[in-house]
């Protein structure tokens, strides 16, 4: 197991950073490549651990995965050898469920581990079952696995009980193959969703509402290949951001999608920061102490879950007190206690915690249990006084590239060691 050991107060972080393409989108559109049996050309995937994970669970079902290893990928799935997604891989990483709608909508038949829960909440998947069972999938749950069979799926009038991103996700997969239409409604629009529909319809696929709460799926015969260039990653970019705007530095980064992160730079502008853009850039100067913010997270386009941890690690050095509510995973405030371990003042009330800004933090050893959490231990320690060490970044690597090579080329000083 490796660990990094980050030595904090090394000054403002100082240059430009690329983002990588975005790790919610390269998963689902990695699982998209299951409905066609002609080769979907990516660009811009990500080159981390839970692409890799992906990449092995559909080359166990016999699709053919070729990857230069610098972001671009060809996957081709035109036969299966298995319709079965094995739990050692679903376990690692929840994503895996995304290959349920496709496989079931092309070969009539899936089977797939059920996910489970995870460190951040029980996570259910009951609504991506409720919606194929409604498009006509008989479905059973037998030793763990979700059993899925249909012979043709049929259009169907969804209305998802509550906002889900995976969801909406595999059931727009399974929807654009279906005989007739589709409504989705209560739809997650989430960015990378969006970016998903794009490239099934670049695939072939037929849908209408893309970015709203309403997507009418008309089902077609068959899928095609294409090719398409997975959207930057705004949580990674927003990442970068924060510990940017935590060491009072000026940081650019480039192959950005601002559009995407509209009320993340607006909550940054609140702190105190300068924001720019353009098309695909975004700089941030920050010449004072932040100011504390309020964050509520909710479904896109209000503020990211995926954000919150990074958001309140800022919090922590901030000039006054901030609420942070978290309404979507019900365990997501695990960095609470570490981040606490090196100074911070936070108090936790069920779903709500009071961030009261300290003038420093000092650094410690600490221990990340899920991806965001470890990403904001990393921020805490570069802001910190003295050496932070973050163990398990096993979690860390499942969602960023690089992330100390990226930082210290900017000026932070983050070593990489066994355990
Ligand atoms: C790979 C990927 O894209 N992961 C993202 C995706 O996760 P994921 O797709 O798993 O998250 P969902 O949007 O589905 O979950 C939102 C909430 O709905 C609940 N729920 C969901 C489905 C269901 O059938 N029943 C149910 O109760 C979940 O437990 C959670 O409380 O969206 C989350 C919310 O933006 C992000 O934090 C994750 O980074
Ligand atoms: C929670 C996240 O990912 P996953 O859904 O893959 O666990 C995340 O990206 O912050």
């Amino acid at each position: 197991m490796e660990k990094l050991v980050i030595q904090g107060g090394n000054g403002p972080l100082n240059g430009e950073i690329r983002v990588s393409g975005a790790k919610n989108a390269a998963l689902p559109i990695l699982c998209a490549g299951l409905l066609t049996a002609d080769t979907l050309k990516l660009t811009n995937v990500p080159m981390l651990r839970d692409v890799s994970t992906t990449q092995k669970l559909l080359q166990g079902m016999g699709v053919r995965v070729m990857t230069d290893n610098v972001h671009e990928f060809e996957i081709t799935a035109a036969n299966l050898d298995t319709l079965v997604a094995p739990y050692d891989l679903v376990k690692t990483m929840r994503a895996s469920i995304l290959v349920l709608g496709p496989t079931l909508a092309r070969f009539g038949e899936a089977t797939v581990s059920l996910p489970g829960g995870c460190a951040i909440g029980s996570r259910p998947v009951e609504q991506h079952i409720k919606g194929m069972v409604a498009m006509g999938a008989e479905i059973s749950i037998e030793h763990g696995y979700v059993k899925a069979r249909a012979k043709k799926l049929r259009g169907a009038h969804i209305v998802m009980d509550m906002v889900t991103v995976g969801g909406t996700e595999n059931l727009m997969m399974a929807a654009v193959l279906a005989e007739g239409t589709t409504i989705l409604e209560n739809a997650a629009r989430e960015p990378e969703v969006v970016d998903l529909a794009h490239c099934l319809v670049a695939m072939g696929a037929k849908i209408q509402g893309i970015g709203s709460d309403k997507l009418i799926i008309e089902g077609v015969e068959r899928l095609h290949g294409a090719e398409h260039a997975i959207m930057p990653d705004r949580i990674e970019a927003g990442t970068f951001l924060v510990a940017g705007a935590m060491t009072q530095g000026h940081v650019v980064l480039r192959n950005a999608a601002p559009r995407s992160m509209d009320v993340i730079l607006d909550k940054l502008t609140e702190t105190g920061a300068v924001i720019e853009c353009g098309d695909d850039w975004i700089s941030l100067d920050m010449k004072r102490r932040p100011k504390a913010v309020n964050v509520r997270t909710l479904p896109h386009p209000a503020f990211p879950t995926d954000m919150q941890a990074q958001m309140m690690t800022l919090n922590t050095i901030a000039d006054g007190a901030a609420v942070m509510t978290e309404t979507i995973f019900e365990n997501r405030f695990m960095h609470v206690p570490e981040l606490n371990r090196m100074g911070a003042n936070i108090e936790v009330e069920g779903n709500t915690a009071i961030v009261k800004g300290v003038e420093k933090l000092s650094g410690a050893t600490v221990m990340a249990t899920d991806l965001r959490a470890s990403a904001s231990l990393v921020i805490a320690g570069l802001a910190a006084e003295g050496e932070t060490i973050v163990d398990r970044i096993y979690h860390l690597d499942r969602g960023y590239e690089h992330i100390e090579a990226k930082l210290n080329a900017v000026g932070a000083n983050i070593t990489r060691v066994a355990s």
